[in-house]
């Protein structure tokens, strides 16, 4: 072999060896939510993701939902008054029923952010929730255990109201995958509440982000065009008379 053959074979070898190392980085290291975030950013800009919170309270109802929606959905979220009825082996419950889907463990943790977030992901969840008000060393934990287990960690804004754009830009400093923009059911509860609020400091954060508080067939349009990356959607889900249609309709109307 001529000397000039002998060095474009070695150029080629070594391009597809590092085209190798992306690939694994891409598909081992870094794991499923940084390809969701990857592909709205690059792939889909359009596309919202479409995550299921099973806020019921034991393990049967949460399968029987899972089973009922996940066709429709991207993310089964285990909401934290399951995880407390049944405890973090519904984590593992969820996953092993559905391993094609991303498991969300929504632990809202607000101390031992490295510990309770590595509970999570041994029991198989691909995202864990951090309270964005926790100290910054809780929500550093948490990222450091994502780090370790390959996986994603997300935090939820939840009773954060003044100056929450600051807040939400400081915690996506701090390696968590997506701010959740947030109002929890008692929030939402209260009159005059409206999701505009969470959809226009998702507008102005400039960062990726997911919006939870009462996601449904009339406000999921609106979620897509302020960018979110994710919508989150429990009671329009779980509380219609047919779940798998509801979730069959957010998705149709989420990239309508
Ligand atoms: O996280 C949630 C809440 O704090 C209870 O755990 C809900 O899952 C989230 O708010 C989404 O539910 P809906 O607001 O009913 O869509």
């Amino acid at each position: 072999m001529s000397t000039e053959s002998e060095r474009l074979l070695v150029v080629c070898i070594g391009g597809l060896g590092f085209f190798m190392c992306w690939l694994l980085l891409f598909f081992g290291v870094v794991g499923d939510c940084w390809r969701v975030r990857f592909l709205c950013f690059f792939g889909e800009e359009f596309v919202v993701r479409l995550q299921v919170a099973l806020d019921v309270v034991d393990l049967p109802s949460a399968l029987t939902l899972a089973y009922q929606v996940s066709e429709h959905v991207d993310i089964l979220e285990l909401g934290t008054p399951l995880v407390k009825s049944a405890g973090i082996g519904a984590v593992s419950a969820v996953k092993a029923a559905h391993p094609d889907k991303l498991v969300f463990a929504d632990l809202k943790t607000a101390d031992a952010g490295e510990l309770e977030a590595g509970l999570a992901f041994e029991a198989g969840a691909d995202l864990v929730t951090v309270m964005g008000t926790a100290d910054d060393d809780t929500v550093r934990g948490a990222v450091a255990a994502g780090l370790k287990y390959g996986k994603s960690v997300v935090a939820d804004m939840i009773t954060v109201v003044q100056g929450r754009v600051d807040r939400i830009r400081e915690v996506a400093k701090m390696g968590v995958s997506f701010v959740e923009i947030h109002a929890g059911l008692d929030e939402q509860a209260r009159p005059g509440y409206s999701i505009e609020t969470l959809l226009a400091d998702g507008r102005e954060a400039g960062v990726p982000f997911s919006i939870a508080g009462g996601v449904g067939p009339d406000t999921i349009g609106s979620v897509r065009e302020a960018g979110a990356t994710v919508a989150v959607a429990g009671g329009a889900i779980y509380n219609a008379p047919d779940p798998g249609a509801a979730a069959r309709e957010l998705r149709k109307r989420a990239n309508a």
